[in-house]
């Protein structure tokens, strides 16, 4: 290293930054989708009385959150404790997370007039999260903090119908009916997407995740023709720090390829796809991340484990893996499950 160069951050030797990075590891890193709160009673605990929203906007807590399955499962990196709709709040949509529910939208976005409800995000509109990550990165040292974001064609959803749907019928009636609008929309997004993103990492994330989890909606043509520039959008304008980049939806699989494309550097895999033929799918150059199935956990502990070694020998040949499950922890999941999964993966991958 010259004197000019500066010296590569704590994180920078970690096996999760190392599996992003196709490197060889000391064991397969572990982290888990909404690994922070849902299951946990301490995080009951300290959510008690606490609007969801408001949890978020709130450095200490945030902090303590985001750190307590560090502590409890040893997983490999922490997930920034917050939701994708927080920038959306944060630009003044009038929004809420109802609990067992979602997010719900005051004013859908359904006109081309509706589309002044989305201004530009500054980072002065988040100062809570510069903030939350400062005290994180510390707490954390040498494990990193991966930051995130809901992808345009996942925000759109929520925007449009209103709240969460099962069909997106008015998102996808505007895709297919006004195309127009859906990508003046999408690129408005993918801008407040972007802006929220350089916060995060500029405070000092050291990976993010770009949740586009209800992707899977879409068939390969549209999505590529109407959601994949948005995306991509996203990624470039965070290319230049040089931190991972993980894409990730649920029921992907015929998106795979194009969810790398992209621009991610790791892609994110449900459990529908065996992590082998998702390599395939994905092409070469791209690490990738998954895949167990949530529901899994809910079985014995000699059934999680030969699932678990399911997903490691389809994972044996990948240029890089990152294990996690294939979508967010379930909130009725015992924690001492995750705790012994993490422990399995690490011996059953220790080099
Ligand atoms: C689609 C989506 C949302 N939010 C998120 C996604 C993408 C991930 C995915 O596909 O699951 C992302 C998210 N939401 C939350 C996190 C925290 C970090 C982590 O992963 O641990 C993350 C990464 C906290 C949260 N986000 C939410 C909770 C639960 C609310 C609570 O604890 O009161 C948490 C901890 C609420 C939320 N927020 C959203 C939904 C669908 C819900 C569930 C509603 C419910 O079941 O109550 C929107």
């Amino acid at each position: 290293m010259s004197a000019l160069e500066t010296p590569p951050p704590a994180t920078y030797d970690s096996a999760f930054l190392k599996a992003c990075r196709r490197e060889p590891v000391p064991h397969t890193p572990v982290w888990f989708m909404r690994q922070a709160g849902r299951s946990l009673p301490e995080y009951r605990k300290v959510r008690e009385g606490i609007p969801m929203l408001e949890s978020c906007a709130r450095p200490e807590l945030v902090t303590e959150i985001t750190l307590q399955p560090v502590r409890r499962h040893n997983v490999d990196a922490a997930i920034y404790y917050s939701d994708i709709v927080v920038p959306l709040k944060a630009i003044g949509i009038d929004l809420d997370i109802k609990p067992g529910v979602g997010p719900v939208v005051e004013h859908p976005i359904r006109t081309r007039a509706d589309l002044a409800q989305l201004r530009d995000l500054t980072p002065e509109d988040v100062p809570y999260v510069t903030e939350a990550i400062g005290l994180l990165t510390r707490e954390l040292g040498s494990t990193p903090l991966i930051g995130f974001a809901g992808a345009p064609f996942t925000l759109a959803s929520y925007l449009v119908e209103g709240g969460p749907s099962r069909t997106y019928e008015n998102a996808k009636s505007m895709m297919y009916g006004d195309p127009e609008l859906w990508a003046d929309l999408l690129d408005r997004l993918a801008e407040i997407t972007a802006a929220f993103l350089k916060v995060q990492i500029e405070a000092g994330a050291s990976a993010v995740q770009l949740f586009d989890s209800w992707a899977g909606a879409l068939a390969p043509a549209d999505y590529r023709r109407s959601v994949l520039p948005a995306s991509a959008k996203v990624f470039q304008a965070v290319e230049g720090y040089g931190v991972p980049r993980i894409h990730f939806g649920v029921g992907t699989g015929e998106l795979l390829q194009l969810l790398g494309e992209a621009g991610a550097d790791v892609v994110g895999v449900d459990w529908r796809v065996p992590l082998d033929e998702a390599a395939r799918r994905v092409g070469p150059g791209k690490a990738l991340q998954g895949n167990l199935d949530p529901t899994v956990l809910f079985a014995s502990t000699a059934a999680v484990e030969a699932k678990t070694r399911e997903v490691l020998d389809s994972a044996r040949d990948l240029e890089g893996h990152v294990f996690n499950l294939g979508h967010g922890v379930m909130p009725s999941t015992d924690p001492d499950a995750l705790t012994r999964l993490v422990e399995y993966v690490h011996t059953q991958t220790a080099r």
